[in-house]
């Protein structure tokens, strides 16, 4: 054997050595880890037959499976009691899908949401719901309002705004007109990443993505990029599926929907501003109880005239409430100027909310409550 086989043989067999030390003090330790595991085990299926108990109360007399703000209280109850070591956002992920499991129990959720699978959209279900539910991935954001006002699915996760891009109209205008109220919120991180097939830019022709997300990356593709054709289509995950198939398309995504289409980052987190976020709205026929720490949702108009919109917020100012958004949008159908969609601290039952709500209702010419709901975590 020569020298290079012998050293590299001796090189394996200390490898093999430290393995065995560090397995030998791993192994009590694993066993503790085993015997914590089996308790864990027997604690969450009790957990899950007391749920399950809950599903028969509830079956008994038709009451809405899904209950938000429960699970708002179990998860900054989780958080806030949290001794660590691990870490309060991790610990509520886990008892996300703990709940989520134990509510499949009762019932498997079926949610609606703007797809294809691997958008954004999706990740902010997957962030309510936790993963024991049914997605149904929409073409559109309308399809998302018609498939949960007629039934087909028991709740709606919309996109609302976007921390650099601003609102999302159609959301908005769909609000105005539905049935249905908004039931929660879920706030995500948005970050994308630029993907080819080959993890390369070179050969690469176009640049596809959906408009907001080539609108929240643009400073970055001026510097980049400036002479890459940029298209916009129908979503980052269509993006990502077209750069899957054409070897002369870079997508604009995030990395999950990247992974799914098999693609490589050529840069990662290239949007302009590094904090960008989206807002969702959680749609649905549930009108949320009061969790402790709740948000309320309203739209109204007011007459074209001086000080209207002053007079009209006056009540809030009265009754100590706090307004969190004020957003604008023209009203194209007439008889009114703007509406106006507000968020205001506190949930419609608070006593302070219920009085202020009463008043602005009684000046508005038009006025919708939306709904009350947790603060997004
Ligand atoms: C168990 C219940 O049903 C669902 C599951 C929950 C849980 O697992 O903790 C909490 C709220 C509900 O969404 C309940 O209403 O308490």
């Amino acid at each position: 054997m020569c020298a290079a086989g012998r050293s590299s043989r001796r090189r394996a067999a200390s490898r093999l050595r430290k393995t065995k030390m560090s397995d030998d003090k791993l192994l009590p330790l694993r066993q503790k880890i085993d015997a914590i595991d089996a308790q864990i085990l027997d604690l969450l299926n009790q957990r899950a037959r007391v749920a399950q108990e809950v599903g028969h109360v509830k079956a008994e007399t038709n009451a809405p499976v899904f209950r938000p703000e429960r699970e708002a209280q179990v998860l900054r109850r989780a958080a806030d009691r949290n001794p660590g070591p691990l870490l309060g956002a991790d610990i509520q992920t886990i008892f996300r899908e703990v709940m989520s499991a134990c509510r499949a129990l009762e019932k498997r959720v079926v949610v609606a949401y703007l797809g294809p699978e691997g958008t954004f959209s999706e990740q902010a279900v997957y962030q309510q719901f936790g993963h024991a539910i049914e997605g149904l991935s929409c073409v559109s954001i309308d399809e998302v309002f018609r498939d949960a006002e007629a039934g087909t699915a028991d709740f709606g996760v919309v996109p609302i705004e976007n921390s650099s891009e601003g609102v999302i109209n159609r959301t908005l205008d769909l609000l105005l007109q539905t049935t249905l109220t908004i039931s929660g919120e879920v706030s995500i991180p948005v970050h994308h990443s630029l993907m080819t097939a080959s993890g390369k830019m070179e050969g690469i022709t176009r640049i596809c993505a959906h408009s907001q997300a080539l609108a929240q990356c643009n400073a970055w593709l001026n510097q980049n990029y400036p002479s890459i054709e940029r298209q916009a289509v129908a979503s980052n995950a269509e993006a990502a599926r077209m750069a899957g198939e054409d070897q002369s398309v870079a997508a604009i995504a995030g990395e999950i929907a990247g992974q799914k289409y098999n693609l490589q980052t050529v840069n990662a987190h290239i949007q302009d501003d590094p904090h960008n976020r989206t807002r969702f709205a959680v749609i649905g026929r549930l009108r949320t109880a009061p969790s402790g720490r709740d948000q309320t949702s309203i739209v109204l108009s007011v007459p074209n005239k001086a000080g209207a919109v002053y007079n009209l917020l006056a009540p809030l100012a009265r009754h100590g409430v706090s307004m969190t958004r004020f957003e604008s949008r023209p009203a194209r159908m007439g008889a009114w100027e703007y509406y106006f969609y507000v968020d205001l601290e506190g949930h419609e039952q608070d006593e302070k909310v219920a009085q202020a709500l009463e008043e602005l209702r009684q000046n508005a010419a038009f006025f919708k409550l939306l709904g009350s709901y947790p603060l997004g975590l």
